[in-house]
Parts: structure tokens; C-alpha cells; sequence
């Protein structure tokens, strides 16, 4: 459950007093870098430092691989019970929603992401996450094949190993959680790779695992950059499992990186230019115009699974845009620390540039800008909505990762589903009719891991989470899926002849 909403002063006063975690959590301790390396996190919504985190390099993963290694060898945590790690786990989500507060003004400062969100959705889904793997593991059954009398045969899973987990910038938390909840569940150990632009979240819930009982060396959170601690985990022979979420170029590393070392398995979660189809017999369009603005900009659409490109008939355009303008009015950007703002900055002035130079493309295509379109003071971009995008369009193809809807016409159901699925992306995708049969139609023909009826979601952590194509790799975020990603299968034959 989500805490309450504080008030934008108290939020500024906790800001002041957290704090933050700086150094690297190697064998259940901080370690500052073995180089004494650093790096600056600043708060981007600012551009104030906040604190120099320790930048950790190759030796800094060999060390601690070795660390995470023999944590799994000895069966400290992998050869628990399961019902233990289960109530080790559940201490730990208790401890995370107890300091619910402090992890989400940590994450705002960090990130950009708007207090609101942090606190009622980042936070709280974190900790659902934790909970939900935690109770799943003493539920789960191994099995034996159906062999006849001669012989017994065990199909058992055991935990994959040394995991690395690298993870993006956009949701530091809950990108963690969906990682950590179902590795540590399944007594794998793990080396978490933060993005570098967000690191202190995460090295605090490390510091809250230990705390609730999970062992020296079974949860380590590296700090440092993609080739200093994630191409060193990706190529290192110890690792048995890397899981990525980030950029379909990066992750095209990973799988490079395995290939090269020990053919760790590799899972992806990559990129995404996710359309939002409207046909034209939607008879509520208010509520779908609300769920495209919040699938657009939640998240200051730095968010994979956004609704990128709104593909709608025709005939309905003109009311639909009246209607979207209309919701647009509901999100107002601002301090990232005021509860009223659902729009913060982007986490950076890097990924700042890459998103407003969208403008200058739009006006380079002679598209109308429809809302929005202009920057504000630091590295605020405002919601937008283009019109007239044609396929061909560097905004139709290209992931933005920033707060520019594209809007796109069509005529029949069929060319709806072509647009829909011209992208070499997969990952989401929503579909808004009052027609059961098209809903279905659509739904099954478009080529993406998750397709949304009438709302814009990611579903729960009771459905699998992953992309189609160039979005994804290998397997799956949240259910049961995830859980058996960080599994091995071994069969155990038991031969019972006299
Ligand atoms: N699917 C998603 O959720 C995300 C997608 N992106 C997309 O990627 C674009 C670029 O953002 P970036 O932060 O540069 O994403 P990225 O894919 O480069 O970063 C993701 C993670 O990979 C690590 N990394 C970077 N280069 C690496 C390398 N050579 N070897 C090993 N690890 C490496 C980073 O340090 C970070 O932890 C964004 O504009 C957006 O389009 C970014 C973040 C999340
Ligand atoms: N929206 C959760 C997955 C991601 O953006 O990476």
C-alpha cells in the first residue's frame, strides 16, 4: 500500500536530512571503489550535486563476483529452504515500506521522476514485487516424469548462479525490484550494475536486504559506468546470468559479451515505440483520450512501454485531440518535490538534449505541433502532441524516451495493424474499441509482449513483462516467468531395477 502523500515542504525538509548512500555494497558492507575513484550524482530537476558515489571498475567485479561466488558455493542463502528465504524476504519488504518516505525522495533527487509517482507507484509496487516473489517460492513444486516403475525421475530447479542484473535510469527502483524480488527469491547472488545517473536507491534496499538477514555477498550493488562495471560483468566467466533492461544497442552488447565468454544466459528488456490504436466506433473518447495522455507522459514518457505513436481513424481525430488537449490540463510540470507536479525533468541534460532535439526534427519534417513543444528553464520538457506523422518519420520510428506523442491516421483496421506493427520495436501496445471482436483481432495481430484493451497498463506482478523483436530477449520481468529465468532444470535419474 501506497504511503501517504506528504507535503511539498516536508518532502524539501526530508530532502535536506536523508542520507546518501556514496560507496559500493560489496560482501554486506559499503566499500569506496578499490581505484578511490568517484563520480558526481547530481539532482537533475536542479542541476545541484548531491553526492560523489564511488566509481567502480574491473576489479571492482572480479572481487566481488568472487564474493557473490562463494556466497552461492557455500549454500549461505541458494540452499536455504525456501519457506526461509521466504521470511528473510518478507522482513525485507516490512524494512522497505518502513522507510517508504526516505527511498522515494531519494529516487526524486536522483531521477527527476515526480514525488507522487515515487511514493504511489515506484515505491509501493517495489515492495509488492518483494512480497509477491517472497511468497511464491515455498509454493512451487518440482516435479517427476512420467518414467514407469524401472527408474525415478527427478525434473528439480536450482537457483542459475551469479546473476549480474544491469539496470536503466528511468525506474531505478522498480526496475530492481523486478529483478532482485525473483533472483534472491530463488537463491541466486546477485551484483547489481545501477545506471550511472541513478544509484542511490538502489544501494540502500541492498543495505535494507542485509539488514532483514540476507547474507554478506548474496546482494552487491556495484556503482560505476556501463564499460567500467557492466561490460565486465557481461564478459566475466563467473557470472551464469545477466538480466538488462536499458537500450536495444546495449543490450545487443550483452548478448556479444556472452558469446565471447562463457554463454552466460542472457535475458533483455529493451526499447520500445508503442502504438495506442483508436477505431473509430470508441464511444467513450474521453477515457480513452485520458488513458493515451497518461500512456504518453507518465514518467515523463522516459518510459519503455509508453504510448508513443497514437495510430487513430481518421474520422475521430479532431475530437480526439480536443479531448487529449483537455487532459493535458491535468499534468502539470514542475519541482519534481511538489506533490501536485506529475511531470519532473528529465533525468538529464544528455538525455535532455536527445529529446528536444525531437522539436527540431518536427520542424525539419513540417509536422504542426498540436500542445506543448517548447522546453523549460533546466531540463524540462513540456507534454506534446504532433500531428500528421507519417511511417517514414524520424518520430514514428524512433524512440524518444521523452514526453512527444505522434499522431498518425489510418482508414481501415488492416492499415491499423500494418502501422501499428511498422517499427522493429515490440514491446507494448493498447488498442481502444467498443467492438469485442476488433479488440481481439487487433490485440492478437500486433507483434508486442503486451497489448492493453481499452486503458494503458503493464499489467501486474502477476503478468509477464517483455518485448517482441528488437525490444527484448530471452525471457521475461514479474509472474512466474521471471522466477523460472533465474533457474536452472536438472533431471535426476534415480534407477530403481532390482
Ligand atoms: N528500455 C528501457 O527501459 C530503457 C531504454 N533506454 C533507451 O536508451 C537510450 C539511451 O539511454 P542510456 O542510459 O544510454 O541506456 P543504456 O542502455 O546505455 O544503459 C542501460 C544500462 O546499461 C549500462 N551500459 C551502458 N553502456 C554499456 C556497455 N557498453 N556495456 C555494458 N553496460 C552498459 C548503463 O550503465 C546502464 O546501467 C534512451 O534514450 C532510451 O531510448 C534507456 C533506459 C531504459
Ligand atoms: N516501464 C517499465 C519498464 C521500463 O521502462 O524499462
Amino acid at each position: 500500500m501506497a504511503a501517504e502523500l506528504l507535503t511539498a515542504a516536508r518532502y524539501a525538509a526530508l530532502a535536506q536530512s536523508i542520507q546518501l548512500p556514496t560507496q559500493a555494497f560489496v560482501d554486506g558492507a559499503f566499500r569506496p571503489a578499490l581505484s578511490g575513484k568517484t563520480f558526481e550524482t547530481t539532482n537533475p530537476a536542479t542541476g545541484q550535486s548531491l553526492a560523489q558515489i564511488a566509481a567502480c571498475g574491473p576489479e571492482d567485479v572480479d572481487v566481488t563476483v568472487a564474493a557473490a561466488k562463494a556466497a552461492y558455493e557455500d549454500g549461505r542463502w541458494s540452499r536455504l529452504s525456501p519457506n526461509e528465504r521466504k521470511h528473510i524476504l518478507l522482513r525485507f519488504a516490512d524494512l522497505l515500506e518502513q522507510n517508504a518516505h526516505e527511498l522515494a525522495v531519494m529516487e526524486t533527487l536522483d531521477s527527476g521522476k515526480p514525488i507522487r509517482e515515487c511514493q504511489n507507484t515506484d515505491v509501493p509496487e517495489a515492495i509488492h514485487t518483494i512480497r509477491w516473489h517472497a511468497e511464491l517460492i515455498d509454493k512451487l513444486y518440482d516435479h517427476t516424469a512420467p518414467v514407469g516403475s524401472n527408474a525415478l525421475a527427478l525434473v528439480v530447479r536450482e537457483p542459475i548462479g551469479v546473476v549480474g542484473l544491469v539496470l536503466p535510469w528511468n525506474f531505478p527502483l522498480l526496475m530492481l525490484a523486478w529483478k532482485i524480488g525473483p533472483s534472491l527469491a530463488a537463491g541466486c547472488s546477485i551484483v547489481v550494475k545501477p545506471a550511472k545517473e541513478t544509484t542511490l536507491t538502489a544501494l540502500r534496499v541492498a543495505e535494507l536486504a542485509h539488514e532483514a538477514g540476507v547474507p554478506a555477498g548474496v546482494f552487491n550493488v556495484l556503482p560505476g559506468g556501463g564499460r567500467d562495471v557492466g561490460e565486465p560483468l557481461g564478459r566475466h566467466r563467473d557470472v551464469t546470468m545477466v538480466s538488462f533492461t536499458g537500450s536495444t544497442d546495449t543490450g545487443r552488447l550483452f548478448l556479444q559479451y556472452a558469446a565471447e565468454s562463457n554463454l552466460k544466459r542472457v535475458v533483455l528488456e529493451c526499447g520500445g515505440k508503442n502504438p495506442a490504436v483508436v477505431l473509430n466506433d470508441v464511444k467513450d473518447l474521453d477515457t480513452a483520450a485520458q488513458h493515451i495522455v497518461a500512456g504518453a507522459f507518465w514518467n515523463m514518457g522516459e518510459n519503455c512501454s509508453a504510448s508513443s505513436r497514437l495510430i487513430v481513424h481518421e474520422d475521430i481525430k479532431a475530437a480526439l485531440l480536443e479531448r487529449i488537449g483537455a487532459h493535458m490540463r491535468d499534468w502539470k510540470m514542475g519541482d519534481p518535490l511538489d506533490p501536485d507536479n506529475r511531470l519532473g525533468a528529465m533525468v538529464s541534460k544528455a538525455h535532455f538534449e536527445k529529446v528536444s532535439a525531437y522539436f527540431a526534427h518536427a520542424a525539419e519534417e513540417k509536422l504542426a505541433v498540436a500542445f506543448g513543444g517548447q522546453t523549460e528553464q533546466g531540463v524540462f520538457v513540456q507534454p506534446t502532441v504532433v500531428d500528421g506523422v507519417g511511417r517514414d518519420s524520424r518520430l514514428f520510428q524512433e524512440e524518444i524516451f521523452g514526453p512527444i506523442l505522434a499522431v498518425t491516421t489510418f482508414r481501415t483496421v488492416a492499415e491499423a495493424i500494418a502501422l501499428a506493427n511498422d517499427s522493429v520495436y515490440g514491446l507494448a501496445a493498447s488498442v481502444y474499441t467498443d467492438d469485442l471482436r476488433n479488440a481481439i483481432k487487433v490485440a492478437r495481430a500486433i507483434h508486442a509482449g503486451v497489448v492493453t484493451v481499452n486503458c494503458f497498463g503493464e499489467g501486474d506482478i502477476t503478468t509477464p513483462f517483455g518485448g517482441y523483436k528488437e525490444s527484448g530477449f530471452g525471457g521475461r520481468d514479474k509472474s512466474q516467468w521471471a522466477h523460472d529465468q533465474y533457474t536452472e532444470i536438472k533431471t535426476i535419474w534415480i534407477d530403481t531395477q532390482d
